[in-house]
This record gives structure tokens, C-alpha cells and sequence, in this order.
């Protein structure tokens, strides 16, 4: 989409970049004990699943947000989103004098445990990259990344990967096959560090592990859907139970319809279940909102790629 707009007696050639990232489920969360900066080292396994966010960036003298889509209206559109917040340390980071108009059209469940304010960043930092033609390498938009939030790296790179450090080390993860997802998704958010903060009221002193679970892995590099479910955790779920404890109900309905695991998404409220195909995923999905237990409910696959380019208008 190329427009041209009259600014005063000059035509501006408007330049548009669309990016899209996806969303992520934890197929395992250790949590370790919280350090002095209030963060929690982890050892996670992420898989990238396909609810996306899109940003389109266009030319503009300033900053600016608009958002659409499911939840817009719980996001922030002031310095805090997450977005703005990339735009502004990329033009930080390159010395750019420019801005940019900023379109988001959400795919991924606010205040979910799904990352979508993370896909948001990691979106709009591979658009204006491409838009301002700064042309960062994958190192410098990783270490971008990782000063914006835990998540944004994942989201980056997406696929599949062990999360060290605060989930922002990535170590890609071998993995064989497609999984097939249904999510519960809950009317209300919430807040990760509230349950982060619940997790330390909670915490039982187990030490983190070094590496990501055996079994776990095991089932990635075999593609094996029955024993990746089995092997499902999540030390932060008891806390997101006691904020949500509906939830338990909603975990319950994809364990009776058959689910091969059923899991917290990261700081939750989002239910994921593992299904045996993306049939069993839909029968999954249509008994979460049968059963009345949740707002709603989507289906998704993974892995997917990271965050790219999908559409340039370059005028
Ligand atoms: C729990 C996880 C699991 O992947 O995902 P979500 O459920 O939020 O999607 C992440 O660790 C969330 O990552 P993200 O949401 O990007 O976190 P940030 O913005 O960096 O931090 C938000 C807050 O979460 C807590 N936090 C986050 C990461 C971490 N390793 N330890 C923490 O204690 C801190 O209280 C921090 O102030
Ligand atoms: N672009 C954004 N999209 C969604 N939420 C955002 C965004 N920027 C900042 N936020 C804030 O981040 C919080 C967490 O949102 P989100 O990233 O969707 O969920 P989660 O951290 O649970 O994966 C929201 O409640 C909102 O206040």
C-alpha cells in the first residue's frame, strides 16, 4: 500500500514495512529463586505457534500507535507499549532521526502468557529496521531485544528454544513435526509480575535445573506429540491457580476431552492444550467453549518462524 500525502507544498511518498511475530507457549518453566534486580533466573523451553501480531510501520516525522484486534482495548497506547518502546530504542540505538506511524493488529491474547505485547516489540523493531534501512545485525536486534523484556528475544527467533538467563538466552532447540494446540482464553489478564510475586510468596527452595527437561527434549527431536504432553510443566502454574483458580475447571474439560497435556501459558491465564491432530485440537477448542468455562478459545500449530518481513511498500 503506497500512499502519497500533500504535507503543506511538499509530497511525502509514504513507506510501509509489515512485520509479523508470533506468539509462544512454555512447554516448561523452572523458575529459580528471585535475585536482587527482582528478576527470576530460568530454564524454559519456548515454541513460537501460530497467533500472530502484525505492525505496519509507516513514514512519519513523529511517533504514533494505533491498535486493533481482540483486547485492543486493553492495550496501552501511551510510551509504555511495548512497541513504541522498541521504535524508540532502535531509533536510540542507530542514531535515526526519524519516526514512524505504527499500526498493530493483535492476534495474540492480551495479558495472556502468550507474549503478545513481546511480538509486538520484536514486530515493529524488524519493521523499522527495514523501513529506516539500518540493517542491524541478528546480534544487535537480539541484545535490542533482550533490553525491552524477557520474552522479545524469543519472539525474534521464534521456532523452538531453551530460554537460560531471564528467558532471554536462546538456544535453539531441536525439534521434528507439527503440534497441534487449542488455548482456553480468560476474559480477565494477568499480570505477570503479580504472579511472579505470588510464586516467591509460594516458593518451595528447589534448585533450578542446568539444562531443559531430558524427556522433554526427547519428544521434541522425535516429533512425539503424546510424550511431549506428558512432559508439560510450569513452576509458575500453582500461582497462576491461586490468582485464577477458574482455571483449574478449564484444565479439567481438555484433560476429559482428551488432551496429551494441559498447561498454564507462562504467567497464564491462558490454558494450552496439546492435542493428537489439528481435528483433535478443533474438538478440544469447541469443548472449552461448551463447557463454559472460558471467554473463548483459538487454535494453533507450532513451531513457526520468527518475527520477518512480510509486506514492503516502499513507494
Ligand atoms: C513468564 C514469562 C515466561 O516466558 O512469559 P509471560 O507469561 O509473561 O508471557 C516471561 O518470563 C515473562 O517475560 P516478559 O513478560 O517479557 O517479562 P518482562 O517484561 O521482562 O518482565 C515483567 C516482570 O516479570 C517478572 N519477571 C520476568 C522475567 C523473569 N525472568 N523474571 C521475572 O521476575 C519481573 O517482575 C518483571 O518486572
Ligand atoms: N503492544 C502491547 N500489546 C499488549 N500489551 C502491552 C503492549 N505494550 C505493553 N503492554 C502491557 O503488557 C501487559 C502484558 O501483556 P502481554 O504481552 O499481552 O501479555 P503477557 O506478558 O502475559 O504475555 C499488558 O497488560 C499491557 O499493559
Amino acid at each position: 500500500m503506497t500512499r502519497t500525502t500533500r504535507l503543506s507544498s511538499v509530497r511525502v511518498h509514504e513507506r510501509s514495512v509489515t512485520a509479523r511475530a508470533p506468539g509462544k507457549v512454555n512447554l516448561s518453566l523452572h523458575v529459580g529463586p528471585r535475585e536482587a534486580d527482582g528478576y527470576h533466573p530460568l530454564v524454559t523451553v519456548f515454541q513460537a505457534v501460530s497467533l500472530v501480531e502484525e505492525v505496519t510501520a509507516t513514514t512519519a516525522a513523529d511517533f504514533s500507535l494505533e491498535v486493533s484486534g481482540p483486547g485492543a482495548e486493553h492495550v496501552p497506547l501511551d510510551g509504555s507499549n511495548l512497541a513504541l518502546r522498541a521504535a524508540r530504542a532502535l531509533a536510540e540505538h542507530t542514531g535515526v532521526k526519524l519516526g514512524a506511524r505504527l499500526a498493530i493488529t493483535k492476534g495474540i491474547p492480551v495479558a495472556g502468557g502468550m507474549a503478545g505485547g513481546s511480538a509486538d516489540a520484536a514486530a515493529t523493531l524488524v519493521a523499522l529496521d527495514a523501513l529506516w534501512g539500518t540493517a542491524l545485525t541478528r546480534p544487535e536486534l537480539l541484545s535490542l531485544a533482550a533490553g525491552l523484556g524477557a520474552d522479545v528475544p524469543f519472539c525474534l527467533q521464534g521456532h523452538t528454544a531453551v530460554g537460560t538467563g531471564r528467558g532471554d538466552v536462546l538456544t535453539p532447540a531441536m525439534a521434528q513435526g507439527e503440534f497441534h494446540w487449542a488455548f482456553a482464553l480468560r476474559a480477565e489478564g494477568l499480570s505477570t509480575p503479580e504472579v511472579f510475586r505470588r510464586f516467591d510468596d509460594d516458593a518451595r527452595t528447589a534448585d533450578l535445573p542446568e539444562d531443559a527437561d531430558t524427556a522433554l527434549m526427547a519428544a521434541l527431536r522425535a516429533g512425539d506429540a503424546e510424550r511431549l504432553g506428558a512432559a508439560l510443566s510450569n513452576d509458575l502454574q500453582p500461582a497462576a491457580l491461586m490468582l485464577a483458580p477458574d482455571l483449574a475447571e478449564t484444565m479439567d474439560v481438555a484433560r476429559a476431552a482428551g488432551a496429551l497435556g494441559v498447561v498454564v501459558s507462562g504467567s497464564g491465564p491462558t490454558i494450552a492444550a496439546l492435542a493428537r491432530s489439528s481435528a483433535h485440537a478443533e474438538s478440544l477448542a469447541d469443548a472449552f467453549v461448551a463447557s463454559g468455562v472460558c471467554a473463548s478459545s483459538v487454535c494453533a500449530s507450532g513451531p513457526v518462524p520468527g518475527a520477518r518481513v512480510v509486506q514492503e511498500s516502499l513507494g
